[in-house]
């Protein structure tokens, strides 16, 4: 297993920005969703690009976001790819990559084997597969809870490429999860999170170092 990718997802301050840059992750993730308290609005988004210029990768996360709001977030943020964390169908999709010309991520929410299974007509439409866990129907967010799911099933996602780990990632579990699973990338937001939506610089660096070194 080569070093896996890392992305630190719900960055909205320069501290945390920079920590993920020293810590040598390879993406952050900008969230343009207001019910989260995790968003960044286009001015914040712009501040946080033009600090971060070439050093990092950013990937805007939408749900279920129309083509406007889309526009608008990829231009602030300078964005590099988009994760569409919401209901979005294939052919929805297959038009985002056309419309925005940029590599798209499809968050899988799982919690049974058929979840899984389901990813699949994702497969060769997204550039990649982000299996997080599903939430309860009445929860507040589609992601971003700290939720894990039982990595077992994603056995058969071992040797592929094209796919990554999130939900509940945390310092302490991130080499654990990848001796476990073979992801090629992990993603986290409320592991390296004080309070929710509050991203701690030595959290970061620690969950860095913790998924370099497994
Ligand atoms: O982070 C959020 O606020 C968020 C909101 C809506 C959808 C997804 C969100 N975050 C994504 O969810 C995964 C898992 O988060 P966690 O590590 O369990 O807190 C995260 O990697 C983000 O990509």
């Amino acid at each position: 297993m080569g070093a896996p990718l890392i992305k630190i997802c719900g960055i909205a301050t320069a501290e945390a920005l920079d920590a993920a840059i020293t810590s040598q992750a390879d993406f952050v993730g900008l969230v343009f969703f207001p019910p989260s308290p995790r968003h960044v609005d286009g001015h914040a988004a712009a501040a946080l690009a033009a600090r971060a210029g070439s050093r990092i990768r950013r990937v805007g996360l939408f749900v279920d976001a129309d083509d406007s709001t889309m526009a608008e977030g990829i231009a602030a943020g300078r964005l590099d790819a988009v994760q569409l964390h919401g209901e979005e169908t294939p052919a929805h999709v297959a038009q985002v990559k056309a419309r925005f010309g940029l590599p798209v991520w499809k968050a899988i929410p799982v919690s049974t084997a058929a979840d899984v299974v389901r990813a699949e007509d994702y497969r060769g439409v997204a550039d990649l597969l982000l299996f997080d866990a599903k939430t309860p129907k009445d929860a507040a967010l589609p992601g971003g809870m700290g939720l894990r799911f039982d990595w077992s099933l994603l056995a058969a996602q071992k040797g592929r490429s094209g796919w990554g780990l999130a939900g509940g990632l945390s310092p302490a579990n991130v080499a654990g999860a990848l001796h476990q699973t073979a992801a090629p990338l992990v993603d986290t937001s409320s592991g390296v999170e004080t309070a929710p939506g509050n991203k701690d610089p030595d959290l970061i660096r620690a969950f860095c170092e913790a998924a370099q070194g497994a």
